[in-house]
């Protein structure tokens, strides 16, 4: 049975999710490949199940996004179902609209309709494994999703707080073609020996220039309070992978020309992985 139908049975076989996650742990034993990069072969056949964790503004999507290219999985980023969502009428858009505009996070139930929905239509295609992005953000989340398949491996991004909020502040949106920009030039310099960090902007192509839009939920207030959520909800959810083993923890060094190289050779994706799998 694929992970999307066991995670939407899962939701749906019980309202209690703490049955749930008894139940679900207990199937399932977190042993299981625990801690480790799965072998190229595997990566082909039953694709990477892979999750990114990281406060707003870290960079989950731009990287997850270039995994998924390079490893042929799709990306299933949890804000992007959750605004997908927003964009429709109705009231069920207005309320969760009351709840992302203000920073908090919307209810695992919610949440994990929405993702059942979404990897049933991919299985549907004939998609096999993900890198997912923004889930699980909590405790809950993390125990279902473990209950209903292996997660391989966690990549746990990290950046300094003053940076992030400088990223979210400059994140741009193509209201035309969907594009994501970011304006932020970071330029700060080493001091009192913690290290500098140098991002430059990754601007707009000239036809997107004037149809730039910021997402209701990047300004300052509500920004600051993602991250304090972040903090109290899903920082748990780190701890909660390292001790099975499967935390990687990645400090990101400067903007995608510095870190994603090294990013690749965390994770034993070097130059020719990526050579090979441009070419096939
Ligand atoms: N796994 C999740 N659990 C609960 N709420 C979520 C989840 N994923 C996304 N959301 C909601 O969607 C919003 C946007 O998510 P996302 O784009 O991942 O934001 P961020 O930039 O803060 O990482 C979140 O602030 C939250 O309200």
């Amino acid at each position: 049975m694929s992970a999307s139908i066991r995670l939407l049975r899962c939701l749906k076989a019980s309202r209690a999710f703490s049955a749930v996650t008894t139940e679900a742990a207990a199937q399932f034993p977190a042993s299981l490949m625990r801690g480790s990069l799965p072998a190229q072969s595997d990566m082909k056949e039953r694709g990477v199940h892979w999750v990114f964790l990281g406060c707003p503004g870290v960079g989950k999507g731009t990287y997850a996004s270039r995994l998924s290219q390079l490893l042929g999985v799709p990306h299933i980023a949890t804000g992007d179902l959750v605004r997908e969502e927003l964009a429709s009428s109705g009231h069920f858009a207005q309320e969760l609209a009351d709840i992302v505009n203000k920073g908090k996070l919307v209810s695992d139930e919610t949440i994990i309709n929405l993702l059942s929905k979404r990897l049933e239509s991919g299985a549907a295609k004939g998609e096999s494994g993900f890198i997912l992005d923004g889930f699980p953000r909590t405790i809950r989340q993390a125990e279902i999703l473990d209950g209903v398949t292996n997660i391989d491996l966690v990549i746990n991004l990290k950046l300094r707080e003053d940076v992030l909020l400088e990223k979210c502040l400059g994140r741009r949106i193509c209201s035309q073609c969907g594009g994501n920009f970011n304006v932020a030039s970071i330029d700060i310099k080493e001091e009192n020996g913690k290290p500098g960090i140098y991002m430059e902007p990754l601007l707009p192509p000239s036809n997107c220039a004037s149809k730039l839009i910021s997402r209701a939920d990047d300004t300052e207030e509500v920004v600051k309070e993602r991250l304090r959520v972040y903090q109290a909800m899903s920082q748990p959810v780190e701890e909660f992978y390292r001790s099975q083993g499967k935390l990687l923890e990645f400090h990101l060094p400067g903007g995608i020309p510095e870190s994603w190289p090294k990013l690749l050779k965390a994770l034993n994706l070097d130059d020719s992985h990526e050579k090979r799998s441009a070419a096939a």
